[in-house]
């Protein structure tokens, strides 16, 4: 309960207090204004009940009319405080969401924790999208609702007791084993153990669903996730003939869902079967322990209504918690999840590692002692301390298997695990992965991806597509590009990307395989032009077989570390081969 407190209270800062959150305190003010002048209707309409059911009593027709009248304009207030607050709150709702989104996104952008948090086994968090996306909605949604009707509630209470207080001047008397027993105001002292009785049964009753929640929430994720991927490896399920395997996943997947939905619904029943008739007794139970008073001459007709819609609204408003236990439990998952989230990304933010990497102060890229290893400490590559200057051209080539992407990933400040000491030049760098990635947005937006589509001229993207070869694509570079991406072939993904470099102009360019997909003679010809383009720019590039067209080549060859390839031939001595300049 503490902790579940602990985790809404940080979320509720991260909304509200961050730029664009603060005005939203404002709303909050207003929609709590507008619920306490709807306090006030309600307690007005309270004295109304006196008046109408005496006027009735009287017979007094006129009076009788008139409070009709008076009905009317209170209802007709009440209506306006309703609509106006529940448009205010839902204003509220998009404005917290938009600054809680925008922090859940801060929290897995910055030092780049989305990429350590890419497998759930590191740091066990799940369906990190989910959590923005959804997690968000859900705890910005309830804790509005669930924290305004709290609030108003604590105010209405004190008005309602206040009220049945002033009413319940009369005491329950009776006996018990031969003594007479006089309870004065019981129906003051009724209300709160009726529902405090019923309060602890529905905490009692409705506790598992805490964690349902939060399971309903993480297979709902996994099964769209398993979807969404699927859209995107289509092609390659299509080729293997993957179908039956995949539905075989999504059955899985859905029957996850299934599972805990059976055991969510199970425990709402059991819930219900309590809720369900509390709900509807409530409304009936102060009728009935008036009664002595009204019978005994005690109260006027007028008198037992009042009482009883006071007393009503006592245990309405102190059953608070028991009408809302579903929407509450939903409104602790999300923050629980949320929370995870925000520590999850500082953790892996601020992760140590003893691959330090330094700047270097020659200009130069040198590798000293390094020995990277897999997540779970097993050696991955094995490299002789090495010296890159800035002008040259580097092939990396090792067999599959032995590190070079991970090397890469290190001289990136991404691979934490292993040691060693890493200095690189300050300036610019750029790291083209062996799968391009591509933006949704136009052709313009993926060709020169990371930048801003429009911070680089049309006819200049232009250019640069019909020197790559994909001069069709110019007419369409503006328009949407995802029928147009998903049609281009592997090489023409390749030669796409490179224009990124282009864009860029690095001192220093990682390639990983970048054109493993292209026969040589295209192969030559891009890396002509991309020399041409970029005079200055130091080359490492990982590929298995030499680089074209691009000069004289450095080649440093990487060797398997001892026990990381698990062949006979395995080589069990690190070493570095470079050869000259060729
Ligand atoms: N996140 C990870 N967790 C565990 N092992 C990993 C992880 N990433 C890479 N590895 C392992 O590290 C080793 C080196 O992988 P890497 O991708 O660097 O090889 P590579 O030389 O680039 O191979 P290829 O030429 O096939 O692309 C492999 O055995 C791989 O399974």
């Amino acid at each position: 309960m503490l902790a579940s407190l602990g985790q809404i209270w940080r979320l509720c800062v991260l909304c509200a207090w961050r730029p664009g959150g603060r005005l939203g305190i404002v709303y909050f003010a207003v929609v709590f204004g507008l619920g306490l002048v709807g306090v006030h209707i309600s307690v007005r309409l309270i004295r109304w009940t006196a008046d109408f059911f005496n006027a009735l009593q009287k017979l007094d027709v006129d009076e009788a009319i008139r409070q009709i009248g008076v009905f009317f304009i209170l209802i007709a207030i009440s209506a306006a405080l309703n609509l106006s607050g529940t448009y205010i709150r839902k204003l509220l709702q998009i404005r917290w969401r938009r600054t809680l989104t925008d922090a859940m996104l801060d929290h897995w952008l910055a030092g780049k924790a989305f990429w350590h948090l890419r497998a759930r086994t590191e740091f066990g968090l799940d369906n990190p999208d989910q959590r923005i996306a959804e997690d968000c909605r859900i705890f910005v949604f309830r804790l509005t609702t669930e924290a305004l009707e709290l609030i108003t509630n604590i105010v209405a209470l004190v008005s309602f007791v206040a009220i049945l207080w002033s009413l319940s001047t009369f005491a329950l008397t009776f006996t018990l084993f031969g003594a007479e027993i006089s309870i004065p105001r019981y129906m003051v002292w009724a209300a709160p153990a009726y529902v405090a009785i019923s309060s602890g049964i529905t905490h009692w009753l409705g506790k598992p669903l805490l964690a349902l929640n939060v399971e309903q929430q993480k297979t709902e994720a996994d099964f769209r996730f398993g979807l969404a991927r699927f859209r995107q490896t289509g092609e390659a399920v299509a080729l293997a003939g993957g179908e039956a395997t995949e539905r075989r996943i999504f059955k899985n997947g859905f029957e996850a869902i299934a599972d805990n939905w059976r055991q969510l619904i199970r425990r709402e029943l059991i819930l219900g079967m309590f809720t369900r008739p509390y709900m509807q007794t409530v409304l009936r139970i102060p009728l009935f322990l008036a009664l002595p008073a009204f019978l005994a001459g005690k109260l006027t007709f007028g008198g037992l209504m009042q009482i009883g819609s006071a007393f009503q609204n006592v245990v309405t408003t102190l059953s608070w918690f028991i009408f809302s236990y579903r929407d509450l439990a939903e409104l602790a998952s999300a923050s629980a999840r949320l929370d995870h989230f925000v520590a999850a990304t500082m953790e892996a933010r601020a992760g140590t590692s003893d691959v330090r990497i330094e700047p270097s102060a020659d200009g130069t890229l040198k590798l000293a002692g390094l020995q990277l290893s897999s997540p779970g400490g097993r050696p991955i590559q094995a490299l002789d301390d090495v010296v890159l200057r800035p002008g040259e051209t580097i092939w990396l080539q090792a067999p599959s298997g032995f590190g070079k992407t991970t090397l890469l990933r290190a001289i990136a400040g991404l691979w934490r695990h292993g040691q060693g000491r890493i200095e690189r030049p300050l300036e610019a760098a750029s790291f083209l992965p062996q799968l391009p990635y591509f933006p949704l947005g136009g052709i313009a937006a993926a060709t020169v991806y990371p930048a801003a589509a429009e911070t680089v001229p049309r006819e200049q993207v232009a250019e640069w597509l019909r020197a790559v070869g994909l001069g069709r694509l110019v007419d369409i570079a503006d328009a949407e590009a995802g029928a147009a991406l998903a049609g281009l072939s592997g090489g023409e993904r390749q030669r796409l990307a490179l224009i990124r470099l282009v864009v860029e102009c690095p001192a220093w360019a990682f390639l990983d395989e970048p054109t493993s997909a292209l026969d040589e003679g295209a192969e030559r010809n891009l890396m002509q032009w991309l020399r041409g383009e970029l005079p200055e720019t130091t080359f490492v590039i990982v590929a298995h077989r030499r680089p074209l067209g691009l000069g004289p080549v450095r080649e440093l060859c990487l060797s398997a570390a001892p026990l990381a390839v698990e062949e006979p031939t395995a080589r069990t001595k690190p070493d570095l081969v470079a050869s000259p300049a060729s």
